[in-house]
């Protein structure tokens, strides 16, 4: 039987705006279904908000700071409400790339509406049935909302939230302590307010490298930011106005309470079981908060029904835009021509954009000793023996590389300065499957990117130090020419 579309794409943010804009332009017929904005979580509530407050908050803190360089800047005071503004024109700057003109000019055809699945082959919405050969799921995730009493009753935000407020908290609680915690928190924190950070892991930042996470902790603290670890919110009280957050027998007063504790996945209005679509078996990629299970996927990104396909925070996994976008990639290929590519998560790299930024790609130390032993070497290379970092008062942190015993790139670990930019020379290197010797090839002078030239020279220079045997034959080979005159 004929079908109306060769893909009907359900979510248009990161992941489902590559499927419809390159099938679009592929001449595909296509069909995108959005139940609010175009630009998902990424443009309105995610990267490109928390990078903007990120940047307002970073002057801040330098202005703040500035008289260590000799810059006296008097009066430095924070309107906040301007800082949010400059959050909301960089949202309206990007949105024109996410806008349903756009993707109409490409050729697809855009319907705003929330529609289920009535058959395993048709997705209706505002009353049309749309009959694909392929269908790809990108709803993508909300905030997981944790079950503490009285937190509903007081109020709270999360990221949904956040990026509207125009006043700024005196004393803001967030419950949380991953990625959107420590960027959020390390940003309010520079803008003036009092921030109390409560996470049930034993650290911040717990799926990161130990000692890189713990650079951007005490970063955290000395800013003046309050860590507890290893602590859940019992509940919250309101007593005459005031909100309390009670954790440990204490109480700890605050006017606004941000809850950053993992995601949950965008599911439910789809009526999945009519399209014979299946949940994971456990809420994989979710955390603990996670009790919603995400769509489960085979290596070509198939649902249970092989016509229909998913990415995205909707399938968890690693939760990020280019993850979104690198897997819509494999399933254009799969969707309209042959399922055949399998998506490859071999080297995907990430950051979380406090200051110092933290960067990653690849296995943890603790990952690689468990699939290799002690048969790996880890070169660790401190950005205070790097001479720019020196120049711009950015030594704190490191770069740490694993690799196996041949110089085979295992992980990266990068907390400094820039160091999302840093790790993509690294992220080359691994995709392109070379050596660590290949990072020690010339780099400019001075840049911090010779964290990276340095760590490679380093293992080189450590081991030489332990061939005995090569250090003997050259000093007789010296000896000798010496002799020779
Ligand atoms: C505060 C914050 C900061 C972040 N920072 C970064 C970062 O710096 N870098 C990074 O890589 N990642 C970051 N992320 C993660 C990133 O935003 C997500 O991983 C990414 O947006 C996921 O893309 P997606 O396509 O799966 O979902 P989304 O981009 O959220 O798109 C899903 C779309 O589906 C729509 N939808 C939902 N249900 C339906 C339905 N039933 N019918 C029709 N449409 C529906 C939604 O309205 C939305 O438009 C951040 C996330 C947050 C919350
Ligand atoms: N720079 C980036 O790329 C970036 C930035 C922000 C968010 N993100 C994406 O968004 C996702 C969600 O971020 P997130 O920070 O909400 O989630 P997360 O799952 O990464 O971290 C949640 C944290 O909350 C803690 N927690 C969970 N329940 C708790 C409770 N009841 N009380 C106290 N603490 C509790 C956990 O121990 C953990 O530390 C991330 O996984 C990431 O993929 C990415």
């Amino acid at each position: 039987m004929a079908v109306e579309y060769d893909v009907v794409v359900i979510g248009g943010g990161s992941g489902g705006l590559v499927v419809a804009g390159v099938a679009a332009a592929l001449k595909a017929k296509v069909a995108l279904v959005e139940r609010d904005r175009l630009g998902g979580d990424c443009l309105w509530y995610g990267c490109v908000p928390s990078k903007s407050l990120i940047h307002a908050s970073r002057v801040a803190y330098e202005v703040k700071h500035a008289s260590r360089f000799g810059i006296l800047c008097n009066d430095n005071k924070i309107d906040f409400a301007k800082a949010i503004g400059h959050v909301q024109s960089a949202i309206a700057a990007i949105e024109p790339h996410d806008s349903p003109q756009r993707f109409e000019s490409l050729g697809a055809e855009v319907i705003f509406g929330s529609g289920e699945f009535v058959d395993p082959h048709t997705f209706v919405v505002n009353n049309r049935r749309l009959s694909a050969r392929t269908f790809v799921i990108a709803t993508g995730s909300r905030p997981a909302i944790p079950s503490i009493p009285g937190l509903q009753l007081a109020g709270y935000i999360t990221n949904e939230e956040v990026f509207e407020i125009t006043d700024r908290p005196d004393t803001l609680g967030i419950i949380g302590g991953g990625p959107i915690g420590c960027e959020l928190g390390q940003a309010f924190a520079r803008l003036g307010s009092q921030v109390t950070i409560i996470s049930s892991s034993d650290r911040l930042l717990p799926k990161e490298d130990p000692e890189a996470a713990a650079v951007v902790q005490q970063q955290l603290i000395s800013e003046g930011i309050r860590i507890l670890t290893k602590t859940r919110v019992e509940r919250v009280e309101v007593v005459n106005g005031q909100k309390y957050l009670i954790a440990k027998n204490e109480k700890i007063a605050v006017d606004q309470i941000l809850v950053a504790t993992g995601r949950n996945p965008n599911v439910e209005s789809l009526n999945l079981k009519a399209a014979k679509v299946e949940l994971q078996q456990d809420a994989a990629g979710y955390n603990q908060q996670g009790d919603q299970k995400g769509i489960r996927v085979n290596a070509k990104l198939q649902t249970t029904n092989p016509r229909i396909y998913a990415c995205g925070d909707v399938i968890g996994g690693y939760q990020f835009t280019h993850v979104a976008s690198h897997e819509a990639n494999v399933i254009i290929r799969n969707a309209l021509f042959l399922p055949i590519l399998k998506v490859d998560y071999r080297v995907i790299p990430w950051a979380t954009f406090t200051d110092p930024e933290l960067a990653r790609v690849g296995l943890t130390e603790a990952e690689a000793r468990q699939r290799y032993g002690n048969n790996i070497d880890v070169i660790i290379q401190e950005y205070a023996d790097v001479d720019r970092a020196q120049a711009e008062a950015a030594t704190q942190g490191f770069a740490k590389i694993i690799t196996k015993r041949n110089g085979e790139i295992l992980g990266a670990h990068i907390v400094g300065a820039a160091a999302g930019e840093l790790i993509h020379e690294i992220v080359l290197a691994m995709s392109h499957k070379l050596k660590i010797s290949a990072l020690g090839g010339i780099h400019i002078y001075p840049t911090l990117a010779e964290v990276i030239s340095k760590a490679a020279f380093a293992r080189t220079q450590e081991r030489y130090e332990k061939n005995h045997t090569l250090q003997g034959l050259l000093e007789k080979m010296f000896r000798l020419l010496r002799s020779l005159g």
